[in-house]
């Protein structure tokens, strides 16, 4: 039942309560409240919404309006929407789906806010389906992709529910209306950190997919002479092809290697929080804010890169490429807009770059930070070699942060408020940021493929594709590894012909490698990308089916096109 509610469309927008409304219960709720609720999700006896966004704010949590007052009279929470922008907005499934909700609200108790805390809201009648008293709700209407899913608003007029429907994991509040503070005051915004480190493999699965249409699309398809009175070559044998689809399929298998590192960081840190060690969050926090923001944008852009290397019939839906580019450019504001979240990964750069200048040994992801000497060694450096290209990737990002908070430091010197130090600076700060996670991405995939465990004929396609990842990446921002002499303009050079012979390399593998990922056609959803290869025949069949191919004349035909033409053809 619940799969087959997955994949129904047209409306029913059921997604969102697998992937934030019943990990929100997970998470945030007490083992008593998941008795009540977590069986009913995860059976889908219950659908719900996670309603955070709000018409006026997104980004902004501690800026929602919705409010969540307590009364002891009754000991109940009164769920009130105050104003037209704390109208609930965006929630996936909240529109005509949904029967409960879990609600991000400013909690109010004995006269005093204490921020953004979560509730159990019931929306709509178990029994018709109707709305809830005092519940308004509505889709808010199309959008760019994914009109399949109901993403809905909700205002609520005073609805009262019960003291126990806070989830009351971290945060209580007793029944005289004692507010008990949780450990962090972050730890309610858990659930988005665990949400935005499964957005890294629905970047991997999108540029995977989007990889295999390409890649096959590009072994079936022939066009053009390279050798006059040849036949037509396969496009995959330009090399503007491969130059255009091989880093985009690196980068496929780099992010799901991230995902999987992102997974086990998750798991190994919530499982200290469990027991009381918070250590770890910030950390959590910056990785999975900065890797969201990265693989998400760089997946947008190349699943438009695999489109554009389809030609025309990329541009159809029957390519399926631009379903896929819609969803992807959702994952870039969705779960925190990847601007703030880079920023937010940019905050936690500067604090520990901070505390190695402060002589404080620095652990994790960012351990490098402190090991990297700001002088640079130059000298002619193997380009082939993968501990030099993650060295050169490190060297650049902890050189990028240095320049980005010394230039904060230097703004505050001047007499600036930090707060304006800080915006002056942020444009360097992101640029940063994005530098030090593509670092992290480098440095993983090159210990993911000397680790893995495969046939060493594998390992050695994999190495070709991390080899190929990082020399693109390296090629494609040569001003910062030029900027200090770290790399020189040899080494660059030595980068572009390396990455050249990667592409030929490559070729040959390209094929298994987007059939490794085993994409279903059913998953894949493409013409061109079809595992048999047959496309024209279906693309043909596709066509046929085109609601305009209906009737052979069509009806605009008599409304429109036929008095248009006879009174032009009149005034001859
Ligand atoms: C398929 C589609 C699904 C889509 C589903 C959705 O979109 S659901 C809705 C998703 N919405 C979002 O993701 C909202 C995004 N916005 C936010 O998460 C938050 O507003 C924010 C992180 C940008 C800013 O939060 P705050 O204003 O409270 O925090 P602020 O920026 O002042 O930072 C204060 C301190 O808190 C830390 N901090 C902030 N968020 C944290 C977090 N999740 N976990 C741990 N620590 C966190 C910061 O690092 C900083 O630490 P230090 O002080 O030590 O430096
Ligand atoms: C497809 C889709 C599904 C969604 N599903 C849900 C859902 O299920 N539940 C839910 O609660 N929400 C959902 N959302 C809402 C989503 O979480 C928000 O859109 C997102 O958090 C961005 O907030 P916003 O829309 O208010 O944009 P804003 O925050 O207004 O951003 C607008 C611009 O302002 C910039 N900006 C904002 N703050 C700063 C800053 N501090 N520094 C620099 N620049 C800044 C941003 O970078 C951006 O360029 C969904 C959105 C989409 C598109």
């Amino acid at each position: 039942m619940a799969a087959a509610l997955q994949t129904l469309g047209g409306g029913i927008g059921i997604t969102l309560h697998w992937i934030a409304f019943t990990p929100t219960i997970e998470q945030q709720a007490t083992e008593e409240q998941k008795k009540k609720w977590l069986k009913l999700a995860q059976d889908v006896a219950i659908v719900g919404a996670y309603a955070q966004t709000e018409m006026g704010h997104g980004t902004f949590v501690r800026g929602l309006e919705t409010t969540a007052t307590y009364d002891p009279s009754t000991q109940e929470f009164v769920i009130n929407s105050p104003t037209l922008t704390s109208t609930k907005w965006w929630p996936g499934g909240l529109g005509k789906t949904a029967n409960h909700a879990t609600v991000m609200a400013q909690l109010y108790t004995r006269g005093k806010c204490y921020g953004p805390h979560n509730f159990m809201v019931q929306i709509r009648s178990l029994e018709n389906h109707q709305p809830c008293p005092g519940v308004t709700l509505g889709d808010i209407g199309p959008k760019m992709e994914s009109n399949g899913n109901d993403n809905g608003f909700a205002r609520f007029d005073h609805v009262r529910i019960p003291r126990e429907n806070m989830l009351m994991k971290f945060a209580r509040v007793e029944a005289d209306g004692t507010y008990v503070q949780p450990p962090s005051s972050k730890l309610a915004y858990s659930n988005m950190v665990y949400l935005r480190g499964t957005f890294v493999m629905s970047a991997a699965q999108a540029l995977a997919s989007a990889t295999t249409i390409a890649v096959r699309y590009s072994c079936v398809r022939r066009q053009s002479e390279m050798k006059p009175g040849e036949p037509e070559p396969q496009i995959l044998e330009y090399q503007t092809q491969q130059y255009k689809l091989f880093p985009q399929l690196a980068a496929a298998y780099a992010f799901w290697f991230a995902s999987w590192f992102m997974t086990q960081q998750h798991g190994s840190i919530t499982g200290s929080m469990e027991k009381g060690d918070m250590s770890g969050l910030a950390e959590l926090h910056a990785l999975s804010a900065g890797l969201k923001s990265y693989t998400t944008a760089v997946t947008a852009r190349g699943i438009d890169v695999c489109r554009m290397a389809c030609g025309g019939h990329g541009y159809s839906h029957a390519s399926g490429l631009p379903a896929l580019f819609g969803g992807a450019a959702a994952l870039c504001t969705a779960e925190g807009e990847n601007t703030v979240m880079m920023l937010q990964t940019a905050r936690y750069l500067v604090k520990c770059f901070a505390q190695s200048q402060a002589g404080k040994r620095l652990t994790g992801t960012v351990a490098y930070l402190s090991a990297v000497q700001p002088s640079p060694v130059a000298g002619n450096r193997n380009m082939s070699d993968l501990g030099t290209l993650v060295a050169a990737f490190q060297h650049r990002a902890a050189r990028m942060v240095r320049h980005a908070a010394m230039q904060m430091q230097g703004e505050m010197q001047k007499g600036k408020a930090r707060e304006d130090a800080w915006n002056s600076c942020s444009v360097l700060l992101i640029k940063a940021a994005e530098a030090h996670v593509h670092s992290f991405v480098v440095r993983n995939f090159a210990e993911t493929v000397q680790t893995v465990e495969v046939d060493e004929s594998v390992r050695a396609v994999l190495t070709s594709l991390c080899q190929l990842y990082s020399l693109y990446g390296i090629t494609e921002h040569a001003g910062d590894f030029l900027k200090d002499g770290y790399l020189t303009g040899r080494d660059i050079d030595a980068a572009s012909s390396h990455l050249s012979a990667m592409l030929a390399r490559v070729r040959p593998d390209a094929v298994a490698l987007v059939d490794a990922f085993d994409l279903h056609d059913k998953i894949l959803r493409s013409v061109l990308g079809r595992y048999d290869g047959r496309v024209y025949e279906h693309l043909y069949e596709w066509a046929k089916k085109s609601p305009l191919n209906k009737s052979e004349v069509h009806e605009s035909y008599y409304k429109y096109l036929q008095p248009f033409l006879k009174s032009n053809r009149a005034k001859l």
